[in-house]
C-alpha cells in the first residue's frame, strides 16, 4: 500500500518526529470560534436554543421544549428495540466496569495521629451534580454511558443526568437508554455537542445545571468544555480517540495492522500509529491492510484511511525496542497495545500512557467494552498529568484536622514561629498564651 505512512524514525528531524506526536486537537481554533455563538444563544434562549440547534445539528426535526427530556415510556420502550444479545453484554461490561471500579471508592474519611494528639486526614463526599457526556455523531456509544455512569453511581452522586445528541427521529439510541437504565441513571437530555456542554453549565428551563461534566466528544464538545471551564468543571480532557501499538519481533505484523484499524475508524480527526524495530512486522502490516480494509464498513474504511494516510497515523520503524518505547513516551497516547509475547518486559519502559494492555489477547476493542478499566481516557498528550476516568473524578475531598490538648502544644509553638516569620499576627495570636487564657474562661 503505496500511501500508507510509514516513517523510519531514525531518518526524521527533531521537527518531524515531533510532527508525529501532534494531534487534531492541538489547533481548535476553528472550532473555538464556531462555538462561542451556541454557547451565548443557550444562555440567553434556553429551551429554544436546546431545541433550534437540534434540529438544525442532529437533523431531529420532531424535538421540541416538551420532549427534550427522555420519558419513562422512551425507556422502556427501548428495551424492547435493543437485541437479548446486546443487553446481555451490555450487563457483561457493566458487571466488570462496577467490579473494577467499586475497588477503587476509597474509606469514606480516615484520620491519622501524626503526633500525639494530634490528627490530620480525609473525608470523601460525592460532588453533589454530574453531567455525563454521551457522543453521538459518527456511532452511537453506550459502552461510553456504561463508562461514566458505572463509577459515578459507585461514588453515589446523587444527581446525574446524561447529555446525548439525538437521532433524526428525535430519539436518543436505544443501547444507550438500556445501558442508563442498567447502569443506574434515570435522567437524559436530548443534546448534545457544544450546546449541551453550555445546557449544564448555565441551565435551562429543562436542563438541570450541572457542577461538573465528564465524557468524551468530538471537538465541538472539547472545545466548548475549553471556553466554560470557569463556569463547569470540564474534567479531564477527552476528545479524538488515539492508539499506539508497540509490536516487537515476536509476533505477528497482521495482528499488529488488525489492531491498529481499531482506533483509526473513528473518525478523520483520529490518530493511530504502529511503531516496532521489525521490518519483518512493517511489510507484514502493510500487506494485510487491503484486506483488513475490506472487511470493514465504508465509512469505518475511509476514516483509517485517512488517518494513516494523512498526518496522524501510519507506521514508524525505530531502531530497537528501546528507541521505539522512548517514541511512545514521546507521543503519550491514550490507548497503548504492547504487543509481545513478553509484554512485561516493556512495561517498565512505559511511563507515559493513559491505558497500556498487554499481550496478544488484550486488543483495545476487549477494554473499550468489556474489560472493567474506563475507556473515557485522556488525549493529546493528557496522560503526561491526567489518569483515565474514575470514581475520583466523581468524589471531593475534604481535610480533616482535629487537634486536641495533648497535641496542641507541640502544634502551637511549631505554628506561632512561621506565623511569625511570615508576618501574620492574628495567625500569631490565635496560637499564643492568650488562647489558653481565652480556654480557661
Ligand atoms: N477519549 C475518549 O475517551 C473517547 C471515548 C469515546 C469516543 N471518543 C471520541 O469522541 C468523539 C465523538 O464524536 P462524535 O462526532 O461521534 O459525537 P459527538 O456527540 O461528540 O459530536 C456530535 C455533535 O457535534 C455537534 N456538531 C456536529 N457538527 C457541528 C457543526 N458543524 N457545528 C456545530 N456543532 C456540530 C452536534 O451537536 C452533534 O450532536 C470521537 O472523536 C471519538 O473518537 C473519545
Ligand atoms: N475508543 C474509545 C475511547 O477512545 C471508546 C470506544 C467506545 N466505542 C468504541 N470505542
Ligand atoms: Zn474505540
Amino acid at each position: 500500500m503505496a500511501d500508507i505512512n510509514v516513517k523510519h524514525l531514525r531518518s526524521l528531524s527533531r521537527e518531524e518526529r515531533s510532527a508525529l506526536t501532534r494531534r487534531s486537537e492541538a489547533d481548535l481554533s476553528f472550532f473555538l470560534e464556531k462555538v462561542e455563538p451556541i454557547l451565548e444563544a443557550v444562555r440567553n434562549l434556553g429551551d429554544d436554543a436546546l431545541v433550534r440547534f437540534g434540529r438544525e445539528l442532529d437533523k431531529a426535526d420532531g424535538l421540541t421544549k416538551e420532549n427534550l427530556k427522555v420519558s419513562e415510556a422512551e425507556f422502556d420502550e427501548a428495551f424492547g428495540l435493543v437485541d437479548d444479545k446486546v443487553i446481555e453484554a451490555i450487563r457483561f461490561g457493566i458487571g466488570n466496569i462496577r467490579s473494577f471500579h467499586e475497588e477503587q471508592l476509597p474509606e469514606p474519611m480516615w484520620l491519622k495521629e501524626v503526633q500525639p494528639g494530634a490528627f490530620a486526614g480525609d473525608r470523601f463526599l460525592p460532588i453533589s451534580s454530574v453531567a455525563l457526556y454521551v457522543p453521538r455523531g459518527k456511532g452511537s456509544f453506550p459502552s461510553v454511558t456504561m463508562m461514566t455512569s458505572v463509577p459515578a453511581v459507585v461514588a453515589k452522586v446523587p444527581d446525574l443526568a446524561i447529555v446525548t445528541p439525538p437521532g433524526p427521529d428525535e430519539k436518543v439510541d436505544a443501547a444507550t437508554l438500556v445501558a442508563a437504565r442498567i447502569a443506574g441513571v434515570e435522567t437524559i437530555y436530548k443534546v448534545g455537542g457544544a450546546q449541551a456542554v453550555a445546557a449544564v453549565a448555565y441551565g435551562t428551563e429543562t436542563v438541570k445545571k450541572a457542577r461538573k461534566i465528564v465524557g468524551p466528544g468530538s471537538p465541538w464538545v472539547v472545545a466548548a468544555k475549553r471556553l466554560l471551564a470557569g463556569v463547569i468543571d470540564p474534567g479531564l480532557p477527552a476528545g479524538p480517540s488515539e492508539c499506539v501499538i508497540l509490536a516487537d519481533d515476536t509476533v505477528s505484523g497482521r495482528l499488529a495492522a488488525m489492531d491498529l484499524l481499531i482506533e483509526a475508524e473513528h473518525g478523520p480527526d483520529s490518530s493511530a500509529w504502529l511503531i516496532t524495530p521489525s521490518e519483518r512486522v512493517v511489510s507484514e502490516a502493510l500487506d494485510a491492510l487491503p484486506e483488513l480494509w475490506g472487511r470493514m464498513t465504508e465509512a469505518r474504511m475511509e476514516f483509517s484511511r485517512t488517518v494513516l494516510t494523512g498526518n496522524s497515523g501510519g507506521i514508524i520503524l525505530a531502531e530497537s525496542m528501546e528507541d521505539a518505547c522512548n517514541f511512545v513516551n514521546e507521543y503519550a497516547p491514550e490507548h497503548l497495545e504492547i504487543m509481545s509475547t513478553r509484554p512485561f518486559d516493556y512495561l517498565g519502559d512505559i511511563t507515559e500512557a493513559s491505558e497500556i494492555l498487554l499481550g496478544t489477547h488484550t486488543p483495545v476493542s476487549i477494554a473499550n467494552f468489556a474489560l472493567g478499566p474506563n475507556a473515557v481516557l485522556p488525549t493529546s498528550k493528557g496522560a503526561n498529568t491526567y489518569g483515565p476516568l474514575s470514581v475520583t473524578d466523581f468524589l471531593r475531598r475534604s481535610s480533616i484536622g482535629y487537634v486536641t490538648e495533648k497535641g496542641y502544644p507541640d502544634m502551637a509553638r511549631n505554628a506561632r514561629t512561621l506565623a511569625e516569620y511570615e508576618g501574620f499576627s492574628s495567625h500569631a495570636n490565635a496560637v499564643s498564651d492568650l488562647r489558653l487564657d481565652y480556654l480557661k474562661r
